[in-house]
């Protein structure tokens, strides 16, 4: 059987994303290699691993800013490059200076491909009518006046979704877009994410280390561990026997309360993070206890 292209992936759409033996090396070190990932129109999927794994390496080739030390990327069925108009991009939330001298309206109409709209008055009416809307999907039409400076990290964060999706992208890419949220905004967040790949089959690749507060939204999972990474659905990937294989360690996926955890031994259990990970006899502990 012959592997789908991109004009037939199976069922007649283009994939959002085709990674096809891709490998990325920095000089003698190899983050991953033999990658082979088709992402659907509209699928869900998270990338795992521990710190220096190569997720977020990953998401820069997707935006065109490192190459393929081997193999190809395309997206929406082109090469992967920079200023690519079918894909959004949600960065970690991190607090903008107060002083930025730019409000939240500004912030989203960065992301708005100038090219796109036409010319002159009618360009300048269609822009802003776009940016409203971009701005109302994320709910912040009662703050987007204001400066930047002066919001919330999770009013920040909401616009900078809103500023993702402008150019109504085909292909999501979130690099830990929860990160510093209190649970109300994560759930607030992933729940805006979904949304959108739902009502526009837009595709999302996020990068996270805590699975637990998307993982009912999940469809597939990529975990990279040191070279090494498994492709399947959460109830696969996230097992045992799998993530022992992975970390080269005994590792136990606990599943309490509908959220996994997972008890390591060793150095490996540093690199599970806050997905959940626990040396043994350390018990069973919530973070973020009471999310849903
Ligand atoms: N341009 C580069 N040249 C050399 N090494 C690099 C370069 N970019 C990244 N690396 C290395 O590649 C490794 C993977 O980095 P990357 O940021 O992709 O990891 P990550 O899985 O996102 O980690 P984290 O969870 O800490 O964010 C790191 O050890 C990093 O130092």
């Amino acid at each position: 059987m012959t592997e789908p292209t991109s004009k037939n992936a199976g069922n007649g759409r283009v994939p959002a994303l085709e990674l096809t033996g891709a490998r990325l090396s920095f000089g003698e070190r190899t983050l991953w290699q033999g990658l082979d990932l088709t992402v659907e129109p509209g699928e869900f999927v998270a990338v795992l691993g521990p710190n220096g794994s190569g997720k977020t390496s990953l998401l820069k080739v997707l935006l065109g800013q490192l190459a393929l030390s081997s193999g190809t990327a395309r997206i929406a069925g082109t090469p992967a490059r920079k200023g690519n108009s079918h894909v959004g991009y949600i960065p970690q939330q991190k607090s903008l200076d107060d002083g930025l001298p730019l409000r939240g309206r500004d912030l989203v109409g960065l992301g708005v491909d100038g090219h796109q709209w036409g010319t002159g008055l009618l360009r300048r009416g269609r822009r802003r009518a776009i940016v409203d809307a971009a701005i109302a999907e994320v709910g912040a039409q009662h703050y987007a006046d204001a400066p930047i400076g002066s919001m919330s990290g999770g009013e920040q964060q909401r616009l900078r979704i809103a500023q993702a999706l402008v150019g109504n992208p085909q292909m999501l890419l979130c690099d830990e877009p929860l990160l510093s949220l209190d649970l109300a905004n994560q759930n607030l967040v992933s729940g805006l994410i979904d949304r959108r790949r739902r009502t526009h089959d837009t595709a999302v690749l996020f990068v996270t280390h805590e699975i637990n507060p998307i993982l009912p939204l999940v469809d597939r999972v990529l975990y990279l561990v040191d070279g090494q990474f498994r492709i399947g659905k959460p109830e696969e990937v996230m097992t045992s026997e799998v993530l022992s294989e992975l970390y080269r360690t005994d590792v136990e996926v606990l599943h309490v309360r509908g959220r996994l955890v997972v008890i390591g031994t060793g150095d490996a259990i540093d690199a599970l993070g806050s997905a959940g990970g626990l040396r043994p006899g350390e018990g069973v502990h919530h973070t973020d206890e009471g999310h849903a």
